[in-house]
């Protein structure tokens, strides 16, 4: 049986700063589609791929690390909203055994890589300090990206400039926004669960950096599962429930795992994402156009950082909570 495929909308960014708009168009409809698409970065592509290169460097040099020294800085020790630190494999609910994941992670904060006033001192394993050239120009250059997508999204969504959703995500504001590496363990090729459970990514936009296959998403054509292959160049975006919130449900944040693929054991497996969340304070609301609808929920309206703390409540839960909550994708309003 041929792998069924997810066939994804490649995006050029070049186009879209130029402000082409047949790009923007098609980004539009990949973004309401199924959230994802390809970005091609063919025109910063030398500046990419050696900083690429470099953080996959950092990401072995990490995970090599003894277990009781990655331990030493836990991820939902150093903080209540889990931007900085360790996660190891099995914390949280996930496919394999006991519903148990599959994969290691390490969030490096933004607000600390570019030493935001107050997260300066961030706790940290030295070899991060060795990288963190390469982490400010990643995260910078991630995040005028992400500006040239919002900007590119508004437009296309008509929302008016003072509602921008570039002016709800900016470089230097108090965010929640990380830098994620991953590992996922191999596993015997009788293990057929998905390591990385079937979610949906809380933030705006996601980033992803692979070179191996193993994402799925679960398409709205189809309402079953393709996998999405990685691209030499190309990043794979993904919006994520925040985005969905701010269009009042207009876009939609994209269902995906990560497992083998067929009668293949699931390998020892890289990747790493930048997810671009809201600020702080930002009211997680849309703003109505002739394409947004108004706001349905007579729920109080959230802050960015309410919204994150209630959704990571599910994602550390034990058990796969109900049907309705598990997503929590923020499209039903
Ligand atoms: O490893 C991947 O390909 C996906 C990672 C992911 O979905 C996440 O970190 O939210
Ligand atoms: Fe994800």
């Amino acid at each position: 049986m041929m792998l069924p495929l997810a066939k994804l909308q490649i995006i050029d960014l070049a186009l879209l700063q130029d402000g082409d708009n047949g790009e923007i168009r098609r980004l539009l409809e990949a973004s309401r589609e199924n959230g994802i698409f390809y970005l091609n970065l063919q025109c910063i592509e030398g500046k990419m791929s050696t900083i690429i290169d470099t953080l996959y460097e950092l990401t072995r040099g990490l995970y090599d690390m003894p277990y009781e020294e990655k331990m030493m800085y836990d991820v939902d020790k150093l903080g209540e909203m889990k931007c900085n630190g360790y996660k190891p494999v099995g914390r949280n609910f996930g496919g394999l055994s006991a519903q148990r994941d599959g994969f290691e992670t390490y969030a490096i904060p933004k607000s600390g890589i570019l030493g935001l006033e107050g997260h300066q001192d961030f706790s940290r394993p030295f070899i991060i300090d060795k990288y963190m050239g390469t982490l400010k120009d990643f995260t910078q250059t991630v995040h005028s990206i992400a500006d040239t997508v919002n900007d590119s999204l508004s437009s296309a969504l008509q929302i008016p400039q003072s509602a921008n959703l570039k002016l709800f995500h900016r470089l230097n504001a108090p965010s929640s926004d990380i830098l994620r590496l991953l590992k996922y363990q191999a596993q015997p090729i009788e293990q057929r669960g998905a390591p990385h459970a079937a979610h949906t990514d809380l933030g705006t936009l996601t980033f992803l950096f692979t070179e191996q296959p193993g994402l799925q998403i679960c398409t709205t054509s189809t309402n079953d599962w393709e996998w999405v292959l990685p691209m030499k160049n190309h990043a794979i975006v993904n919006l994520g429930d925040s985005m969905s919130l701010l269009t009042n449900g207009y876009l939609r944040s994209c269902i995906h795992k990560v497992g083998p693929l067929p009668n293949t054991a699931m390998p020892t497996r890289y990747s790493f994402a930048y997810m671009v969340r809201p600020e702080d304070q930002t009211p997680m609301t849309g703003q109505e156009t002739s394409l947004i609808p108004p706001r349905v929920s007579n729920e109080p309206i959230l802050t960015g950082a309410q919204w994150l703390r209630k959704k990571f409540k599910v994602l550390r839960s034990e058990l796969r909570p109900t049907d309705q909550d598990w997503v929590m994708t923020g499209q039903q309003l």
